[in-house]
């Protein structure tokens, strides 16, 4: 199966070969940068799913099936969450979106968002560390460590996989 991955991103590219490894499904995956179609920085639900959506709509000609992964924040009662969201189109036409773990964000970082700053680098200052969007995430530090933007978009691809395979039988 030829699939494409919408992003140049090592947290994403990973995420996928990682749930692809997990799921025994043989894949021939390439990555290519997609627009998202939505702001640098999604501020909704709805604008994170359809940046995925559009990612892997952008990306798909030539294969079998396109991922696209995008991260962003929602408001939800006067705090901002951190938001995740995937989607996986086919060839034949077929959508399949997923959304992924969720978190408060500190005040402090909302605050730097709501003023129109991106969550990559309001999360590299916070972290006083480099490329976190590229490997830990935000997840990773706000957990801890616990779970990473590897993790955290590997089990969206496979909840993707997962409803592709069930409308598939
Ligand atoms: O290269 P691409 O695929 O675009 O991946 P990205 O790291 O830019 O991330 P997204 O476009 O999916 O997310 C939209 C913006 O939100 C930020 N963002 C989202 N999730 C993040 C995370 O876990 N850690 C750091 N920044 C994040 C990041 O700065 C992006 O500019
Ligand atoms: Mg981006």
């Amino acid at each position: 199966m030829k699939l494409c991955v919408a992003s140049t991103n090592p947290a994403k590219i990973g995420a996928v070969t990682s749930a692809l490894e997990k799921l025994t499904v043989q894949a021939e995956v390439n990555q290519q940068e997609a627009q998202s179609g939505v702001s640098a920085q999604p501020f909704s639900i709805e604008e994170t799913k359809a940046g995925a959506i559009n990612r892997a709509h952008h990306v798909l000609a030539g294969f079998d099936a396109a991922i696209g992964l995008e991260g962003g924040v929602f408001e939800l009662d006067g705090t901002l969450y951190l938001c995740n969201w995937g989607a996986l189109v086919t060839s034949t036409g077929a959508v399949y979106v997923a959304g992924g773990a969720q978190v408060p964000l500190p005040a402090e970082i909302a605050t730097l968002l709501r003023a129109g700053e991106e969550l990559g680098p309001v999360m590299d200052r916070y972290a006083q560390e480099t490329g976190i969007r590229h490997h830990k995430g935000a997840i990773g530090i706000l957990t801890a460590g616990k779970l990473n933007r590897v993790e955290l978009f590997s089990q969206i691809v496979v909840l993707l996989f997962g409803q592709w395979q069930a409308n598939s039988d």
